[in-house]
């Protein structure tokens, strides 16, 4: 049986990180699971691997070929940006294993399509402090920082993600993002042991 192993976690708690060591792990033979999202491109990003880069005439596209399993919008500082799932093709769950991020909503939703036994959630978590001193830093190394972005983030966070949200998930397990070789370690024995 093929599945799908979903990233999740707050802002800057290290998805990214952990998704590009997974995905270059050849043992591991994850294929990449890529959303789509309306928000603009960062330094360093690259259309297709982090996201598909595109625009609501896109979104509403699939929308109307029955094609899209779920979106979500965020009033950001910069106006609304949309992220979203599509069934376009990429996945086709037969044994092959797959690799993606997304949010405690966009996995429940995932899992309602694909079925319970393909969606494999890889929780992570960093304690507050540290993780907002991570996003600040990463917002440093930006051309044009968007600290007010962040910090709506932040905020949004605590509550799409709060305990009860993890729980109504079913999440059980969570990974410490405290050291990253440590934590990527943790997770591929993880992976390896259920796949
Ligand atoms: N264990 C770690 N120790 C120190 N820094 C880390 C660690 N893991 C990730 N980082 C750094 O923290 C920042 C945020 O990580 P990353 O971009 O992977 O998070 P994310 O969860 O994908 O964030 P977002 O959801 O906002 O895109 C990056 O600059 C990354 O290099």
């Amino acid at each position: 049986m093929g599945k799908i192993f979903y990233i999740m976690g707050k802002s800057s708690s290290g998805k990214d990180s952990v998704y590009r060591r997974l995905e270059a792990d050849k043992d591991l033979g994850l294929k990449r699971l890529v959303i789509y999202t309306t928000r603009p491109i960062r330094d360093g990003e690259e259309n297709g691997r982090e996201y598909f880069f595109t625009d609501e005439e896109k979104l509403e596209e699939f929308r109307k070929n029955g094609k899209l399993i779920e979106s979500r919008t965020y009033q950001t500082v910069y106006g609304p940006w949309t992220y979203f799932t599509a069934d376009d093709g990429q996945v086709s769950v037969g044994d092959d294993c797959y690799l993606g991020i997304g949010t405690l909503e966009s996995y429940m939703q995932l899992r309602e399509y694909y079925g319970d036994e393909v969606m494999w959630p890889l929780y992570i978590e960093v304690e507050d402090g540290e993780r907002l001193e991570r996003a600040i830093a990463r917002e440093r190394t930006q051309e044009v920082p968007k600290y007010e972005e962040m910090c709506r983030r932040f905020l949004a966070d605590q509550r799409d993600f709060s305990e009860e949200n993890i729980q109504k998930a079913g999440i059980e397990k969570r990974f410490q993002n405290d050291n990253l070789n440590e934590c990527v370690k943790e997770i591929v024995n993880y992976i390896k042991s259920v796949q």
